[in-house]
């Protein structure tokens, strides 16, 4: 029988082919306009691994990205594991996972510890050394003979609801297509059929799902049946953008605290479903764009940024509203990348 390929047989499906550096270019920056407050530390839905700090001058690498929130931590048990770098060790060590395995070498063999550069990085494993915590040789770790390798965690699932032509969604959608933005939209949903936000979906190859609330006896039950559908998807964040239905207590039980809405006038000021209308028809000079997290009430959540846009002489409710959606696309893909860097073991926790 021929051999087959070794590394790629021990691979395992979820594993990398190869390692990504960390820095999004989707953080947000001093002086790029706008205000914003510290976001609420709200992490995966499953269970977060809260990554070791980084020691100087050692990389975080990104965790694959179809690894999902609620799957375990990777461990020096069920870590993917890239092969070794030999320019890093002088003599290259005998990998237990190279070992036929015996009866005495079934369970993972303890790597060992120091060596590689990093005074305690490990050696005699497969991870490069770059990849170890500071700690990785530490507390019960070692005492178990185990290693704990620094991965960063999985994107950050977002299910996007929308009622309209779906740019918002569109820049969110676009930004998630880098890798290195560390948020990925799961599923979008919409209250009605046949609008362009769900079309943008598709083209993506995002699974989407409608939820009228005529189909349903109640509010309260097209409410449930919205958070259900949801909940299919896992979502760490719900993310309104130009969702024209206000969800209700059943909604909020679920999702309360971790869903953000974007309202295109500057809040507290006109808030419900009509407020380019009622900014201009109060005849403001600045209005602007509010990304806020989602309460019982009508757009009285806590504030999380805004951004300011001139109102300018002649200008109908379509031409500021243009406008001021230009400017919240920005606004909402800038908060979403505040929102991964604030989550546990996101960027900001590193
Ligand atoms: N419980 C909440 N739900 C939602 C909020 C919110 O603050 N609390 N924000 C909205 C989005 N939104 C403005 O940002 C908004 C959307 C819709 C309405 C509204 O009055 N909707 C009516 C229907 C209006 C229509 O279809 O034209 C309704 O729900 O019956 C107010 C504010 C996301 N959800
Ligand atoms: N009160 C909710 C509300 O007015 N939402 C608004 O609908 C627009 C959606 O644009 P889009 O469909 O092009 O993304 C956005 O301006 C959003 O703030």
């Amino acid at each position: 029988m021929p051999r087959a390929d070794v590394s790629a047989r021990r691979r395992p499906p979820s594993a990398p082919r190869r390692w990504k550096r960390w820095p999004s270019r989707h953080r947000r920056t001093s002086g790029r306009g706008g205000t914003s407050r510290s976001l609420p530390s709200v992490g995966c839905a499953g269970s977060p691994a809260r990554l070791p700090r980084r020691g100087p001058g050692e990389r975080a690498l990104r965790r694959p990205r179809s690894a999902s929130c609620s799957e375990p931590a990777p461990n020096a048990l069920n870590a993917p594991k890239p092969s070794c770098t030999p320019q890093t060790r002088s003599r290259r060590p005998t990998s237990p996972s190279r070992r036929r395995p015996t009866k005495s070498t079934a369970r993972p063999a303890k790597p060992i510890c120091g060596g590689t550069g990093h005074p305690r990085a490990p050696i005699g494993c497969q991870v490069p050394p770059q990849v170890a915590s500071k700690r990785a040789c530490e507390g019960p770790q070692r005492a178990a003979g185990y290693h704990r390798w620094v991965l960063p965690p999985s994107p950050l699932r977002l299910v996007v609801l929308v009622s309209g032509s779906g740019t918002l969604l569109q820049a969110l959608l676009d930004a998630c297509a880098d890798s290195t933005y560390g948020a990925k939209v799961v599923a979008v949903g919409a209250d009605r059929d046949g609008i362009a936000g769900l079309e943008r979906a598709e083209k993506a190859g995002i699974p989407t799902f409608v939820r009228r609330v005529r189909d349903y006896d109640s509010r309260e039950e097209w409410d449930r049946a919205l958070a259900d559908a949801v909940a299919q998807y896992r979502p760490d964040w719900v993310i309104s953008a130009g969702f024209m239905k206000l969800v209700g207590a059943e909604f909020l039980a679920r999702y309360g605290g971790r869903m953000l809405n974007t309202h295109p006038a500057l809040l507290p000021s006109f808030p419900g479903a009509h407020a380019v209308r009622d900014s201009l028809a109060h005849g403001v000079k600045v209005t602007g764009c509010t990304v806020m997290v989602v309460d019982e009430g009508v757009d009285t959540g806590p504030i999380i940024a805004q951004r300011a846009v001139d109102v300018i002489a002649g200008d109908t409710e379509d031409s500021l509203h243009e406008r001021i959606k230009e400017v919240e696309r920005d606004l909402l893909v800038t908060t979403v990348a505040d929102l991964v860097a604030a989550r546990p073991g996101g960027r900001a926790d590193r």
